[in-house]
């Protein structure tokens, strides 16, 4: 009976239990319908934002855009600007308009400015592969300006400061500096500041000159223009056919640039007659990311002089860098396009380091301003340390999606620049960084032995002690330096007699082997450091140094792979490498045009002894063979130390290859 009941009551359940799994499912069904509704309404919405996008002329990515925009929604409204007249350095940011070509490859606009801050929305992601957002990384400086905002509006509030600081008379000394990545625009900001610049000055001056005060800086002050430009080691003069210049420091440390014309401008359209001409001079190649890509740090000098002593009474710097790059964008240049990337971003690392001491100066004491680093902060020496100096930097960014990565880099590049007082490390930091520093050399001096054992190399103990501070070598004054790598000429008489027999000798004798003189270029070196009565190295053991550290290079990529040398010290290998590469380009193109003239002239004395042996019957035929011996002699001995010259040359090429395959990540396959 139980168990019937039982039953039963299951028999009275069961309709209850279907009733339930009926309404779950149909509960499913309709949460299923919902979210298949709400979907399509997101597909429609997407749709509808995406014709509207369209319709705005930008074609991107729509989740992106939306995201973006919906943090537009919430983010701080930009303040006004407002001058910061007494700060010794501004920072500020300025975005461009998205350009046609970045529509066209579906980009959308990824930087926000909202005054004093920026934010950079990169685009990611999640792991999934399918899932978006957006990674916000805000930056906050003296000024950001927007795409809407004139050149005019970034002028008033970051270089006319320096314009009337100049106009005081006291022989201040300003600089503005427009740096970013290719095609950010900073030769657009740079050319319209140069039109205002002209502008005021000259109504400034007028406007004192009325009102009978400021008796320094009226009409008994000239405004001189120079233009130079810094392209590869070379530094040329923009307003006198890219004549060549020479950067020297003199007895007293103040750097000059010889042959620099310096033109004066009676006007606001003589000035801009004299920047248009040096614009259009400017070196442009084009590069990944830009057509006409400035390649070029062009340096335009406004320099204040009093009328009657030519004395500086103020001098305005306005410095257009070249564009950034990563390396990474550098992969596919060519070698001449490599080089110039490197010096362009060692010289930008110069830069940063230069206006920062700048900074940390006059609060933290003198800090040191390391200016030699690069040609370009050399030539601007006196900007980072003269005591009335002023600086600008307009970091200028392109607001494209593509180029967020570059942006961050010149975001952060910019925030450097005026970060933490430089010299306000602590005692126990310092020595932190000195214990690094000196394990940093020991694991350098261990490895490069132990790489020079492995290939069976000499190991000399003194050339792994830790190298003394060596003093950056100054310019020598081009005579110095063509002289230096002249060929020798014979000498006349009996001395010359002497030395064209050895020469014979040597011809005679076969070369040694290699291996010889490897071990007496190391012999020698030692003594030629050592004694400065010692000659320097002559061009044979410059090669021979240059050969090493090829091989040693090789050595080092192929036994241990990309962790053959740090990261910091490739870069810093490279940098050197191209700095060598520009220095031997010139001695090597002085040297063959010299090699050119004596051979000219050779051929003219060939020319004339045929001429005498041919015109007289008596002609004593053994002063006719060794006058011939002599030139001959000569010219072989030219074109030796031509093609010694251009072997060391070509093996620095091959150093920089490597090099710059080991910085790129790129490295080769053996
Ligand atoms: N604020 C701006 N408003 C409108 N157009 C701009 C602005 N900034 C730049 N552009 C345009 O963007 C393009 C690239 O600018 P620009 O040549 O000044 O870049 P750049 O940073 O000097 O490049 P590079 O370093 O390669 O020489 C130009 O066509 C320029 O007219």
């Amino acid at each position: 009976m139980n168990r019937r009941l039982s039953v039963n009551n299951n028999d009275a359940s069961r309709p209850q239990g279907i009733d339930k799994t009926r309404q779950a499912v149909e509960q499913l069904e309709a949460e299923r319908e919902a979210r298949r509704r709400a979907m399509q309404d997101r597909k429609k919405a997407r749709e509808v934002a995406e014709k509207k996008n369209l319709a705005k002329g930008n074609p991107g990515d729509v989740d992106f855009i939306g995201l973006v925009h919906l943090w537009r929604s919430s983010a701080p409204s930009p303040q006004p600007h407002t001058l910061k007249g007494s700060d010794k350095i501004c920072i500020c940011v300025r975005k461009r308009p998205i350009g046609r070509k970045e529509i066209a490859k579906k980009d959308h606009d990824s930087i926000t400015c909202c005054n004093p801050e920026v934010a950079v929305h990169s685009a990611k992601l999640k792991v999934d592969g399918i899932t978006k957002y957006i990674e916000h990384n805000m930056f906050r400086f003296d000024h950001s300006f927007a795409e809407e905002e004139t050149t005019e509006e970034l002028y008033r509030c970051t270089t006319w400061p320096l314009v009337e600081f100049c106009l005081q008379g006291k022989g201040g000394r300003a600089t503005c500096f427009a740096y970013g990545q290719t095609g950010s625009g900073k030769t657009y900001t740079m050319n319209g500041i140069q039109g205002m610049v002209a502008e005021d000055i000259f109504r400034v001056l007028e406007e004192n000159e009325e009102r009978g005060e400021g008796v320094c800086m009226s009409s008994n002050t000239v405004v001189t223009v120079s233009f130079f430009e810094l392209y590869g080691g070379r530094c040329q003069d923009l307003l006198n056919d890219r004549h060549r210049l020479k950067i020297l420091e003199d007895g007293k440390g103040e750097v000059v640039i010889t042959g620099l014309e310096e033109y004066q401008a009676s006007d606001p359209s003589d000035f801009l007659t004299l920047v248009d001409a040096g614009n259009r001079n400017r070196t442009t190649h084009a590069t990944e990311a830009n057509d006409t890509s400035s390649r070029s740090h062009a340096i335009c000098q406004i320099l204040l002089r009093s009328s009657t002593s030519g004395r500086l009474r103020g001098k305005l710097s306005l410095v257009d860098l070249a564009g950034s790059e990563r390396g990474s964008d550098t992969k596919s240049h060519n070698r001449q396009r490599r080089t110039e990337s490197s010096e362009i971003n060692k010289s930008l690392l110069a830069l940063k380091e230069c206006i920062r001491a700048l900074d940390s100066n006059g609060s933290a004491g003198k800090a040191h301003v390391p200016y030699r680093a690069s040609k370009l902060t050399l030539v601007l020496k006196d900007c980072f340390t003269s005591a009335l100096a002023k600086t600008t930097m307009i970091a200028t960014v392109s607001p494209s999606s593509s180029s967020c990565d570059h942006t961050l880099n010149t975001l952060r590049y910019a925030d450097r620049v005026k970060e933490k007082k430089v010299g306000v490390v602590s005692d126990a930091k310092r020595r932190e960084m000195e214990v690094e520093e000196r394990a940093k050399r020991e694991r350098m001096r261990v490895e490069k032995r132990e790489i020079r054992q492995q290939f069976g190399q000499e190991v000399e103990e003194d050339e792994y002690l830790p190298p003394p501070p060596k003093p950056v070598p100054r310019r020598k004054p081009s005579r110095d330096s063509k002289s230096d790598h002249s060929p020798p000429r014979p000498q006349s008489g009996g001395e010359n007699r002497k030395n064209s027999s050895n020469s014979n000798n040597r011809a005679v004798s076969k070369s040694p082997p290699r291996k010889q003189e490897r071990i007496e270029h190391k012999k020698s070196r030692p003594e030629t450091s050592s004694s400065s009565s010692n000659p320097p190295p002559t061009s044979k053991q410059n090669q021979q140094a240059v050969d090493d550290d090829v091989a040693l290079l090789h050595a080092s990529l192929k036994s241990s792979g990309s962790a053959g040398l740090e990261d910091s010290d490739a870069v810093a290998l490279l940098h050197k490498t191209v700095d060598q590469i520009f220095e031997e380009e010139e001695q090597l193109l002085n040297l063959h045009m010299s090699t050119i003239q004596e051979s000219a002239e050779l051929l003219t004395e060939e020319g004339k002894l045929l001429q005498e042996v041919q015109g007289h019957e008596d002609y004593s035929i053994d002063a006719y063979a060794t006058a011939l011996e002599k030139i001959i002699e000569r010219k072989t001995q030219l074109i030796s130390v031509l093609s010694e010259k251009l072997n060391g040359f070509r093996g620095m090429l091959k150093k920089e290859e490597l090099l710059s395959q080991r910085v790129n990540g790129n490295l080769p396959s053996y």
